[in-house]
């Protein structure tokens, strides 16, 4: 059984760009749990130009399913999560100037690092996860950091799947393979969709939980434009 954890950058997005508060961030989390949603995940960025800090704040009362919090490790962020306390914290390494996340760690050069902040969460009763790409030396490299999970970066898949080529799910299942037999819980992130979702799904044994956003959101516009222009013209005739 696999946990969809809804990704609600884009609703703040949205919000952000009104200044107002249309959509309201938590009462869209609430919502997503209530149709099913087994995870609501926020990745609140130094510029906070979607999550602010203050809605991870917001949302933890509310968030009654899986709560997951992604970012780089930063003192801000590291605060923030540990105030926090969601169910699972995803580091990430992106820059502060990145567009999206855009690389996995290498957990081979920054393992002591990661070893510490892995660490601290843990104590705090916090379940790790670390966005990797699909490389075997960085599975290897990440049990030792103590982690509890891996969150496999799906960029390149989801790309190349686009484009007809389903062997890029090799390194995917070739690394999901080893972190089974290292007992790393296996997470997987960016640019699943309903196109490419079901065929990730069948091929990566005991996948725990996918994070999906960009591609939810947009599928969620576009399969509910038609009612909602029919419900305008119902008031406008
Ligand atoms: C960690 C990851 O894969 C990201 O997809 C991320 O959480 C999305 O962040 P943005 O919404 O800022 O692109
Ligand atoms: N961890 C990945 C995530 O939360 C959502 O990524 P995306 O679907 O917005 O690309």
């Amino acid at each position: 059984m696999t946990k969809l954890s809804v990704n609600i950058n884009k609703i703040a997005t949205l919000r952000n760009s009104r200044g107002g508060d249309v959509p309201n961030v938590v009462g869209f989390a609430k919502d997503a749990q209530r149709f099913g949603a087994e995870g609501i995940t926020i990745h609140p960025r130094p510029d906070e130009r979607h999550i602010r800090y203050q809605d991870a704040r917001d949302l933890k009362p509310e968030v009654y399913t899986e709560y997951n919090i992604e970012g780089n490790p930063v003192k801000s962020f590291m605060d923030l999560v540990l105030e926090v306390k969601p169910t699972q914290v995803t580091l990430v390494p992106d820059a502060v100037d990145a567009i999206t996340s855009n690389a996995g760690w290498d957990t081979i050069k920054h393992k002591d690092f990661l070893i510490d902040v892995i660490q601290e969460f843990k104590n705090n009763g916090i379940r790790t996860s670390i966005f990797v790409d699909p490389v075997l030396a960085q599975i290897e490299g990440a049990k030792l950091t103590g982690t509890d999970r891996i969150e496999l970066y799906t960029e390149a898949y989801a790309h190349q799947y686009s484009l007809g080529n389903k062997d890029a799910i090799k390194p995917y299942f070739e690394s999901a393979r080893l972190a089974n037999e290292l007992d790393l819980g296996i997470n997987a992130g960016h640019d699943l969709s309903l196109e490419n979702i079901k065929f990730f799904k069948d091929e990566i044994p005991n996948l725990l939980e996918v994070s999906i956003g960009h591609a939810l959101i947009t599928e969620s516009l576009y399969l509910g434009v038609e009612n909602v222009i029919q419900m305008y013209l119902n008031k406008l005739k």
